[in-house]
């Protein structure tokens, strides 16, 4: 397919998703089914333009002037990919299966590109019922911090230090040039290609023989801060796939017990191969065998570490996911809360006198961080906040520039702040 070709497709698809408010996803897996002749890396192209233009969808129509598909597709590749319109134009010959030539309101929006006047959520492209929420955790750094989440994300991957070093991989994966990452010990970087593709780090050997996982380095961090040592019982109550399992029996240097679980015992699938390839040898999975069955109820007063990586809007991976920007419906919000308090009332249960949690999510919205904290606090008496400062300074390594991202209680990393997803940790400690 040509790059003009590819573009219509884009519009195509954008169209389906739009109109039958279907995930991304989906969209694009239907339209590669029914167009057999699309290669991989048509697939591909076109699957990024379409997460660019989901990313800019805000700003784009406010560009254009319109929500169509096309105008979205077209406003992204000046706006995100910084195309002329006279580049625009060129692309838009109405020819074999090229989109239709550019009408002079197109052309001068094109040209003008200006988000003059528009609204600070619009100028951020974050949805407008979540501004308020959204805004309340970064003031005056508001705008910025949802461009910077409009934008792209690189790919990072963590080295597993129970079978290789980041220095082992750095030389091993050198075709794909990565650079170390700026925060974790442990970080690879690597960057995406101007058509917003990643090298294919899956299909590594040193990938299948365990040597590295894909995470972001913001994730990497957090797990680090949580502050796991060898030899501790540490629970992981929200393990899912097991991301940061795997990062805190690597941390653990296997000595001690590590316990994975997740409210979704299918979630948890993944983790046993992902498991027998980092070789993790103190990791036991844990199923919860019906509703409100707590299956770590055994190791109750007996738990240094409980790592909540609690389920969130997930705002903080809008890099990673604009699609799921735009699908969090009013609403989403409140019953994470509610799911975050009660994950958090569980893991204080099972926890042993000086014992800690770690909170943690993916989510850039106070409501779910710093207020979930102050909830958790109000309720338990018996708990108090560890400072974040405490919490740098007895983590191996040099962290103190990040109490530059304290919040009341703990840490708010981003894009636009660290270079990494949008993640939050805060620490409390069972003093009774
Ligand atoms: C942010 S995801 C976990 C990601 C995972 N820790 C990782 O690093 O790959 C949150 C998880 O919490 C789980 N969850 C939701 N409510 C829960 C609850 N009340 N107790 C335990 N897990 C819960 C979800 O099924 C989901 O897998």
């Amino acid at each position: 397919m040509t790059p003009a070709a590819r573009i219509s497709a884009a519009i195509e698809v954008l169209d389906d998703l739009i109109q039958r408010r279907r995930p991304a996803s989906d969209a694009l897996k239907d339209w590669g089914l029914s167009r057999r002749f699309a290669g991989s890396k048509d697939r591909a192209a076109i699957a990024s333009l379409v997460y660019d233009a989901l990313r800019r969808r805000a700003s784009s129509a406010f560009a254009m002037a319109a929500e169509t598909p096309r105008a979205l597709v077209l406003g992204m590749l000046a706006g995100l990919r910084g195309l002329s319109a006279e580049e625009i134009a060129l692309l838009c010959s109405g020819e074999n299966h090229a989109p239709m030539p550019l009408d002079a309101e197109e052309w001068g929006r094109l040209a003008a590109f200006s988000l003059d006047g528009a609204p600070d959520w619009i100028g951020a492209d974050v949805p407008e019922w979540l501004w308020p929420a959204f805004a309340a955790g970064f003031g005056r750094d508001a705008v910025g911090e949802g461009q910077a989440l409009a934008g792209r994300a690189p790919i990072d991957i963590r080295a597993n230090r129970l079978k290789s070093s980041r220095d082992a991989l750095m030389a091993d994966l050198s075709h794909a040039s990565p650079e170390p990452g700026a925060w974790s010990p442990d970080a690879l970087r690597f960057q995406p290609g101007h058509d917003g593709r990643g090298p294919s780090l899956q299909a590594e050997p040193s990938f299948f023989a365990g040597g590295f996982e894909i995470q972001d380095e913001g994730s990497q961090l957090v797990t680090l801060l949580a502050g796991a040592q060898p030899g501790q019982t540490v629970i992981d109550l929200c393990a899912g796939a097991g991301g940061k399992t795997l990062a805190l029996a690597a941390l653990m240097g296997n000595q001690g017990r590590l316990f994975a679980t997740d409210l979704d015992s299918r979630r948890l699938a993944p983790l046993h191969e992902r498991l027998a390839r980092s070789g993790a040898t103190n990791v036991e999975i844990r199923i919860p065998r019906s509703r409100g069955h707590e299956p770590l109820i055994d190791l109750a007063g007996q738990v240094d570490l409980a790592l909540v990586d609690a389920p969130c809007t997930g705002s903080g991976t809008w890099r990673r996911n604009p699609d799921a920007k735009w699908r969090v419906r009013p609403g989403a919000l409140a019953e994470r809360v509610k799911d975050q308090a009660e994950v958090l009332a569980r893991a204080a249960r099972l926890l042993k006198p000086g014992g800690r949690i770690a909170y943690i999510t993916c989510s850039m919205l106070p409501d779910e961080n710093d207020e979930a904290i102050r909830a958790f606090l109000a309720r338990h008496a018996g708990f108090a906040a560890v400072p974040l400062t405490q919490v740098l300074a007895s983590t191996e390594g040099d962290f103190g520039l990040l109490a530059r991202f304290a919040t009341e209680f703990g840490l708010q990393l981003s894009p636009h702040r660290t270079g990494t997803d949008g993640f939050y940790l805060a620490c409390t400690q069972r003093i009774a």
